[in-house]
């Protein structure tokens, strides 16, 4: 980095604070949020699934859409409501419908998410049972 040109030098060292920041943003979220690390356990015994089963590549792509579109939402819910009650301590109607629409975003993502995971392992965890039984 040291022969880069000062100002290429400097994009690269705001590049990694912003990866930075933005790992810390992560961080701080599972530290507060019960429901971010439920849907961290989630994503581990999913990833887990993914692998017993050995999904095909499709079936990844889909399942990384779902756990993404479900952290994305998650996370900004999250930020929602901390911008909020900054902004509105006090009740306000509008602070309610801030938070109840981001909560929503994060039903519709996960809703979204259960429909990938039951269409991808619901038959093979079904098959696996009536294997076990014979
Ligand atoms: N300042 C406010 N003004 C009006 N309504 C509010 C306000 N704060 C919260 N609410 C209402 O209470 C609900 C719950 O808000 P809260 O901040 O407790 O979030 P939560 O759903 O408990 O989220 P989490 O459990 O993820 O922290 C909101 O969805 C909203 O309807």
């Amino acid at each position: 980095m040291a022969d880069l040109p000062p100002s290429q030098r400097s994009l690269l060292r705001r590049r990694a604070d912003s990866f930075g920041h933005a790992f810390r943003g992560v961080a701080s979220a599972l530290r507060s949020e019960v429901h971010l690390r439920f849907h961290a356990l989630a994503t581990v015994v999913v990833i887990g699934l993914g692998f017993y089963f050995n999904i095909s590549r499709t079936e990844w792509a889909l399942v990384a859409l779902a756990a993404g579109t479900v952290w994305t939402a998650e996370l900004a819910n999250t930020a929602i409501e901390a911008l909020t009650d900054l902004v509105s301590p006090e009740y306000h109607p509008l602070a309610g419908k801030a938070k109840d629409v981001a909560a929503g975003a994060v039903l519709l993502a996960a809703l979204a998410a259960l429909v990938v995971g039951a269409l991808i392992f619901a038959p093979r965890l079904f098959q696996l049972a009536i294997e076990n039984q014979e």
